[in-house]
């Protein structure tokens, strides 16, 4: 069975509240983007793990499919399989993309060995693997709060638009980014900018992580003005960064520095 585990953009993310756990709060609307990944799973004698692509930090056994292999196997009798990877979405890149291929598998060991486990039953495995894989199990547009694993309703479709999303090969690790955070109440309610007016955004639809990062990393902000720059109706680096995305009205090309990953797509969720 083959599978592609796309990556994620954060649409505006809030960082409410530090909790005692020492994870954070957060209000976001968590958005599926193409930018994927493949994932080739076939039953063989023995278990096996090879990858390819982006070379991934870490030992075999850390990574998040053999992660999820392992925690299905606790609940379930499941015969040996040969898992592929080839890692193509940037990681350290605010895209979510080790916790999309965590949740996939999941999603993949679910129907080949046909374990019955409702969305809910996946969600379950899939919060215990990280506080984004919960969201790849539905892999629909969503408001996130909690520790990214409540979900809430978001009438806010970019379907259509254009997307243009630039990674300037700079790794920032997710604690990192919440190490350096200031957890504070926001001024309006996410929720409804996000299913108002897309004019506003620009101004008032934020990503708190930027505060501290912009000014540790100066190349993301020259970054998102050149966005804005070109048109772009709305421009923010996703998640705990380093990538920043535009949206954008047409089709729209910027002549980055080659050593830049970019993906562009018109938007298809
Ligand atoms: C920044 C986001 O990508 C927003 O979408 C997520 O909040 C990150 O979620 P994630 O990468 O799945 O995070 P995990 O791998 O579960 O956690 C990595 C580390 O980030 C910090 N962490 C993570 C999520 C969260 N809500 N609060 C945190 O403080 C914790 O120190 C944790 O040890
Ligand atoms: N399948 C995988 N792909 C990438 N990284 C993985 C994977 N499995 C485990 N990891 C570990 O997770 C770390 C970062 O993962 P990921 O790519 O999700 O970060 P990210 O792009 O910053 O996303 P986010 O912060 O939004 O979760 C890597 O340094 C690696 O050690």
């Amino acid at each position: 069975m083959i599978v592609f585990p796309n990556a994620k953009i954060n649409l505006g993310l809030n960082i409410v509240e530090k909790r005692p756990d020492g994870y954070h709060n957060i209000e976001s609307c968590f958005y599926p983007v193409g930018w994927s990944d493949v994932l080739e799973v076939i039953p063989s004698d023995t278990l096996k793990f090879t990858t390819s692509g982006i070379p991934i930090p870490g030992s075999k056994e850390g990574n998040l499919c053999l992660k999820a292999f392992e925690l299905i196997s606790k609940d379930f009798h499941l015969s040996p399989v040969r898992v592929h990877l080839h890692k193509v979405i940037p990681i350290g890149a605010g895209l979510g993309g080790g916790s999309s291929d965590g949740a996939w598998m999941i999603k993949v060991l679910n129907s080949l060995f046909d374990l019955g486990l409702s969305v809910d039953g996946m969600h379950y495995y899939a919060q215990k693997l990280g506080a984004d894989c919960p969201f790849f199990i539905e892999n629909k547009p969503v408001m996130t709060r909690g520790i990214g694993n409540v979900f809430e309703p978001v009438q806010c479709s970019l379907k259509g638009l254009y997307m243009l999303l630039i990674y300037p090969d700079i790794a920032i690790s997710t604690a990192e980014a919440y190490q350096g955070v200031q957890p504070k109440t926001p001024e309006h309610p996410l929720l409804s900018l996000l299913e108002g007016e897309r004019q506003i955004w620009k101004d008032k639809v934020h990503n708190q992580f930027e505060t501290h990062l912009f000014k540790k990393y100066p190349l993301l902000p020259q970054i998102k003005n050149t966005l804005y720059e070109h048109g772009a109706i709305y421009a923010s680096m996703t998640g705990s960064g380093s990538c920043v995305y535009g949206i954008f009205e047409k089709e729209t090309s910027i002549d980055w520095d080659p050593a830049y990953k970019v993906f562009a797509e018109r938007i298809k969720y």
